[in-house]
């Protein structure tokens, strides 16, 4: 049985950004069905098809970017997919193994048009470094789940793999720790839609420019993404981070989380199209006495911003690697302040 993605123009939709201001293979196995397995809408548009020549280990797409591979992990879900998309477009390799479940281990599933091969557990580490040896310049993506984040970059660590890390959630401080210590080169960022992430950039400089600015203001949060997601948002988390050092008092755990689907229609006015791969953020700082209202807003529509940033994150921490910089752990404002705004 051979899996098919198809393909949905949800992934080319452009961002809208608002700022209110008022209102890899070893073996084979079995091959799945991606879309039987577990429904992900929206699905992803392979935007090009450009000429590939196709060994066990390797799918190569003829272009400038071709010296950079990448083994996407968690290549079945749903940033999984638009990045393999996205990966595919800009010509790099896309190395055809991922990992999974001990359940999906052994199972062959197809992504734009390539196999990949899931291994389960037991067998991670052996395989990452077995692939990383055939191809000393790939980079894994690691977009997975909060549970998984901490496991999945000691595994990257210990076989010394540059990663890039889109996952949100697990213990972000240990996090940091694990790739520190083990001097592996990285990209760690809860937001790679760089528009958001310039925004995000933007309220740091605020922050350090005028610490307390908003001291005694109080802040309503609000974030809404598709039912599927597990955590609150990492990007709400980092921009509150803000508020607090600009004096604001505020606990994570204040953050309205909507999920459910009927109200982000009639509330929010998320397109119905959009519910299934969304994010909407929006930040509402009121004075002590009420009669100052400042609102930050950012509604994304599909998942491309995400997948074209993380292009761009591969690209950069590739660069870094090639010239052995001495700073290893990096974010996506660092990406951007490389000129990789495009
Ligand atoms: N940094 C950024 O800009 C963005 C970050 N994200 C974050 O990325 C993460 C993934 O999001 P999304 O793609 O929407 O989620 P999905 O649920 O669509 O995909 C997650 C995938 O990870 C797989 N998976 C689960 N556990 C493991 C594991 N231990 N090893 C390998 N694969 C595993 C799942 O498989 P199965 O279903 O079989 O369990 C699934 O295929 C979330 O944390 C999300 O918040 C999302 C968008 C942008
Ligand atoms: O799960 C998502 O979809 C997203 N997750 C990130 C987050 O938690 O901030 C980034 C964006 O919001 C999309």
């Amino acid at each position: 049985m051979s899996s098919t993605v198809k393909a949905s123009p949800s992934n080319n939709f452009r961002p809208k950004l608002n700022f209110l201001y008022g209102g890899s293979g070893i073996s084979f196995g079995s091959r799945v069905n991606v879309a039987l397995s577990k429904p992900r809408v929206p699905e992803v548009l392979c935007m090009s098809t450009p000429t590939t020549t196709t060994t066990q280990h390797q799918v190569t797409p003829m272009s400038k970017h071709n010296d950079v591979a990448i083994l996407v992990n968690g290549c079945t879900g749903n940033m999984g997919k638009a990045v393999i998309s996205a990966a595919y477009s800009a010509g790099l390799h896309i190395v055809p193994v991922s990992f999974g479940s001990t359940e999906e281990a052994g199972q062959m599933v197809e992504v734009c048009g390539k196999d990949i091969l899931v291994h389960g557990p037991s067998d991670k580490e052996s395989v990452l470094a077995s692939v990383f040896d055939e191809h000393p310049n790939m980079i894994v993506v690691d977009y997975t789940v909060p549970a998984a984040v901490n496991d999945n970059a000691e595994l990257y660590s210990k076989v010394g793999v540059p990663f890039v890390m889109g996952t949100t959630g697990g213990d972000r401080d240990r996090l940091y720790k694990i790739a520190e210590n083990s001097k592996v080169y990285a990209v760690i960022s809860p937001q790679m839609g760089k528009q958001v992430v310039a925004f995000l950039a933007t309220m740091e400089i605020m922050a350090e420019q005028f610490p307390e600015a908003f001291s005694g203001y109080s802040l309503q949060v609000l974030e809404s993404h598709q039912a599927g997601k597990l955590d609150t948002s990492g990007t709400a988390k980092a921009i509150i981070s803000c508020f607090r050092k600009l004096g604001v008092s505020f606990d994570m755990d204040q953050i309205q989380m909507i999920r459910d689907p009927k109200k982000q229609i009639e509330m929010l006015g998320v397109p119905e199209e959009h519910v299934p791969g969304h994010a909407f953020h929006m930040y509402h700082l009121k004075s002590p006495d009420q009669i100052v209202s400042l609102k930050f807003q950012d509604n994304v529509c599909g998942r491309s911003i995400y997948a074209e940033g993380t292009v761009d994150a591969v690209l950069f921490l590739s660069k870094k690697v090639k010239s052995k910089a001495g700073k290893r752990i990096y974010n996506m404002i660092d990406v951007l302040r490389e000129g990789n705004m495009r």
